[in-house]
């Protein structure tokens, strides 16, 4: 199962992947989160955040999630992951994928700037500090028409969010052996998978 994320930075991809992962790894699923802030500084860091470099940051993760998948491990694309069709690509590519939207307003985003982001970007044009393609600021988040989870961080504190994206994976996730065909055979029921890694 891949559980690709998107929203806009700081608000709340990481933190609740992590959260996540703590939850469900205590019930015996074993997830792994690929974090954008990590792949860029590894097997991304010749990418920029031009629309063709997201998506093919997008592409790479997906990639990698879907060998992961493919053998049990609920794996999370922790990525801004702006643009619907890269989404939509992600979904046709591989089986069992759920676009989990992390939501915050800008508002919000610009109070917390847990990374100075936001204040960079939004300085004057001429400013030696300025950033530009901040997603949100002065790059575009299509927002996804048809999210499979939406969770506000706005509206609900971090144990409530975590709580809504752990309990919806359970509740959707299935071991299968040919993921990546999408032709879904010997479907394991969770309770022997379980006591089979525990
Ligand atoms: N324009 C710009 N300039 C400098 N730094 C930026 C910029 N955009 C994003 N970031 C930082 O990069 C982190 C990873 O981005 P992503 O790989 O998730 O982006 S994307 O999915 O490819 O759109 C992203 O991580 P998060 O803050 O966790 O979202 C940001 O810290
Ligand atoms: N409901 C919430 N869910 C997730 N994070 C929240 C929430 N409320 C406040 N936060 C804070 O917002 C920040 C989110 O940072 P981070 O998880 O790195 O975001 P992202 O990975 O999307 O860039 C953290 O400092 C976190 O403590």
């Amino acid at each position: 199962m891949i559980l690709q994320f998107c929203g806009l930075s700081g608000a709340g991809k990481s933190t609740l992947a992590k959260l996540v992962r703590e939850k469900l790894s205590r019930k015996g699923y074993i997830v792994e989160i690929l974090d954008g802030d990590e792949y860029r500084q590894t097997l991304c860091c010749d990418l920029g955040f031009s629309k063709e470099d997201r998506k093919e940051n997008l592409r790479r993760m997906a990639f990698v999630a879907a060998q992961l998948s493919k053998h049990g491990i609920i794996t999370i694309i922790c990525a801004i992951n702006p643009y619907e069709a890269t989404r939509e690509e992600i979904r046709n590519a591989y089986s069992n994928v759920k676009t989990i939207h992390i939501d915050c307003s800008l508002a919000t985003l610009i109070n917390r700037d847990t990374k100075g982001l936001y204040r960079k970007a939004l300085l004057p044009d001429a400013h030696p500090e300025k950033i530009s393609n901040l997603t949100g600021v002065n790059d575009p988040f299509e927002v996804p028409k048809d999210a499979d989870l939406y969770v506000n961080t706005d509206h609900y504190n971090i144990g409530e969010c975590a709580h809504q994206i752990a309990s919806f994976t359970e509740k959707h996730f299935v071991l299968c052996t040919e993921m990546e065909s999408k032709v879904v055979t010997n479907v394991i029921p969770l309770t022997s998978y379980q006591s089979s890694v525990i």
